[in-house]
This record gives structure tokens, sequence and C-alpha cells, in this order.
């Protein structure tokens, strides 16, 4: 089944005369992530839990899957639904099986089969089966956020509701949770509604992103590149940051790319090397190891940031504009140098796409050869709102 999952109609949340959502309308579609992003006290919590009853509207209607959710008794509704928060909100004084068996318990489940669940779960989100017998304490905030969502999941809810879920964990684990997520998706499926206040991670994950303004008012909804490409007004355009246009690069593989093969040095014979321009140093693998400058020879210089050849324009230039002779150094999969390029053919062929898109917009297709962001390639253009397309491999 298709369409919306959870319509949210004309919804306001007041508290004592200070309105915390304002005539919220917006259809959240099945199966798909959709990002509530905005400023602190903009209305992001207060809309996310009035989906399951944590908060009641003050006025409007909320459905899910059709049903007017005031009509559904509160318990059930939760129940139904899974919720991870912040700081994951584990019970500290259950295990990590009992903590993730707690709904399913809940609502009924044996003792022994809600924890062969879990333990299934474990796996799910990527947790070794030592860790079961643990307590929260025990486990790092990154791992404390897997057991998090793999509470919500035990359950199989078809709606995952998260709020802010990995912004207590460092940038690097971060990033792993939110890879992670993305392929629960795929697998799963499931509608997921997730708060944040990072744009970047809304563009990242969001097929859908509500754009809320201070005031509890909706300022925009769209697929991320779109909200990059155009934003609906000043409040948006200065919440997606200035870099926009530059992350919008990511949203365009590198598809006619030039790439030349420039000359490189085996590093084993760098001390002997006398480059006539700047040359890619590469290891007896065939991986690039940093450069060799003409004035300098024998020193092996720090390289930039490397390509990925497939990944997306946004990536080759930051390659080229981090690399010490000007040049991005492109790898193929397996790491192995292929070639280099330079900061003026990446913006030309970020013209030419642009281009090539926005006449494809004219004539009401898909953008041509569009990109999930961030260096992951895609298997087709985005969907009509400018949704993000699945990714297929992980950058
Ligand atoms: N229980 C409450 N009583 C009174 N006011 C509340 C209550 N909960 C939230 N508010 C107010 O409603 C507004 C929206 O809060 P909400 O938590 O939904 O914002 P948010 O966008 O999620 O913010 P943050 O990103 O800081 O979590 C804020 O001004 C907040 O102070």
């Amino acid at each position: 089944m298709t369409g919306a999952m959870i319509e949210f109609g004309e919804v306001s949340k007041v508290y004592g005369g200070a309105t915390a959502v304002d005539r919220l309308s917006l259809s959240v579609p099945r199966g798909r992530i959709t990002v509530f992003v905005g400023p602190s006290g903009c209305g992001k919590t207060t809309s996310l839990r009035m989906i399951n009853r944590m908060v009641e509207p003050s006025s409007g209607t909320i459905t899910v899957d059709g049903r007017d959710v005031s009509s559904l008794p509160a318990a059930t509704l939760r129940r139904s639904m899974g919720y991870v928060m912040q700081a994951a909100g584990l019970m500290p004084h259950r295990t990590v099986l009992d903590n993730i068996a707690t709904v399913p318990r809940l609502n009924g489940v044996p003792r022994g089969t809600a924890r062969a669940r879990a333990r299934e779960l474990l796996d799910v989100v990527g947790l070794p089966q030592t860790l079961a017998v643990r307590y929260p304490s025990q486990l790092s905030g990154g791992q404390q956020q897997r057991v998090g969502v793999a509470r919500a999941l035990a359950a199989d809810p078809p709606v995952l509701l998260m709020d802010e879920p990995f912004s207590a964990v460092d940038p690097v684990v971060r990033h792993e949770l939110q890879q992670e997520l993305l392929r629960l998706q795929r697998d799963l499926g499931k509608t997921i509604v997730f708060v944040t206040h990072d744009i970047d991670e809304a563009v990242l994950l969001g097929d859908r992103i509500a754009v809320f303004a201070v005031g509890g008012r909706l300022a925009q909804v769209a697929g991320p590149e779109e909200l990059l490409r155009a934003p609906a007004d000043d409040f948006v355009s200065g919440f997606v940051g200035r870099d926009r246009g530059f992350r919008h690069l990511g949203f365009f593989d590198d598809a006619g790319l030039a790439v030349d093969g420039a000359a490189s040095v085996v590093l084993s014979e760098l001390a002997t090397a006398r480059p006539a321009r700047w040359a890619v140093v590469v290891d007896d693998a065939g991986r690039p190891a940093g450069w060799a400058s003409p004035e300098s020879p024998g020193v092996l210089v720090s390289g930039g940031s490397l390509h990925h050849a497939g990944a997306t324009l946004r990536t080759a230039l930051d390659a080229a504009l981090s690399s010490p002779s000007g040049r991005g150094v492109v790898v193929d999969d397996g790491g192995r140098y292929v070639g280099t390029v330079g900061a003026s053919e990446v913006i030309a062929q970020a013209d030419r796409r642009r281009t090539e898109a926005q006449r494809e917009r004219s004539r009401g297709g898909a953008t041509p050869g569009a990109a999930a962001p961030d260096g992951e390639a895609a298997p087709a253009g985005p969907t009509s709102d400018g949704g993000r397309r699945l990714p297929v491999e992980e950058g």
C-alpha cells in the first residue's frame, strides 16, 4: 500500500496562550523517512509527540493509517509505534535484552519468545550478542542508541518516531548510526518520522523534509534536493545555510566528469624521483599515499580528500580544493589511484548537469543522473517532489 501513513490536518498546540505548533497540515508518506527540522523551540518534538498522543493537540486532527488517533486508547497507540529519543531512554536496572523485549512483553508475548526476538534484533542493529546481558551503563553512547532503536523495532511497528536520536553521540558514531538507519530503512521499509535541528542530518536521511520556523509554523516541505536548490523563503534559505550551493553538488553523480590519468610515482622510488610537475605518489598496491612536488624532491606531501569514482560532484570538488596540487585524486572501489580532476572541470560539469536538470524539470521529468547525498551512488533519479533516492552503497 502506498500514500500517506500519517496526516496532520490543521493541528495546533497551545500552551497557556503560547502557540507551540501552528495549524500544521502535513502528509507523512508510508515507508519513507520524513524529517522535522528547524531551530530550537519551533515545535518539532511537540508535533512528533502528538502522533502517538504523548501530547494532545489543542485542535486539528491526526490520522495514522486512516484512523483518527484521538479515537484510539493512548496506551495502545503508543505501543503500536516505535519511539526512540535522544538519550536512548533505556531502563537502567534491566539488561539490554530485557530492555529490547519491553514492548512485546507489555503486549503479552511470552518471555522466551520476546527474548529470542530481542536477540535477533541485536543483529539487525549491528550489536554483538555478548552485549545482551549487560546493563545500559555498561554500553557506549552509540551502543545505547542502537539498543534504543532495537527496542523501538521489537514489536515490529509500521511507524518509528525518532526524536534527535543521534544528537548525543560523537560525529563518527553519529555517521555510523545514520548509515545504519538508512540500511534499516531499505531493509524494513518502516515509516519513520525523525526530528533533528541539524540540516545536514535532515538532507542525508530525509525523503521528505518539513522545515519548522519559530512559532510552530511549517515553512516548507520538500525533498532534500529541492530544499537546497529552491528554499521557499528567507527563513528557509538562512536555515539551510550559506553553503547550500556546495552541498547541492551532492545530488549530482560524476558521470561525464573528465578525469586525467596523470603520472604517478611509486612510494619506494620517491627519494630519487624528480617530477617535472606535481605527481601522485602511490604505494605498492596502487593506493595514493600523497603527492611529490617538483619544488621539494624526495618529500611526501600529504594529500587532500579522495574522490571515489562514481560518487558525487561534491566529493570531487572537495578533493580538488583540498589537494596541495589543486587537483583532486580519484580512486576506484578498491581505493587504487585512477587519475585526477580539477576544480574548474568539476564546476563546468556541475553547470552542465544543472542546465540538464532544469531542462528536465521544465519538461516535468526527473533529474538525470541524480545521486543520493554525500557520495552515495543512486540507482535512479529523485521522486517528483525531489525525494532522496535510496543509496545503493554506503559512503
Ligand atoms: N509541556 C510544555 N509546557 C509549556 N510549553 C511547552 C511544553 N512543551 C513545549 N513547550 C513549548 O513549546 C514550544 C515548542 O517546543 P518543542 O519542544 O516542540 O520544540 P522543538 O522544536 O522540538 O525544540 P528543541 O529542538 O529545542 O527540542 C517551545 O517554546 C516550548 O518551550
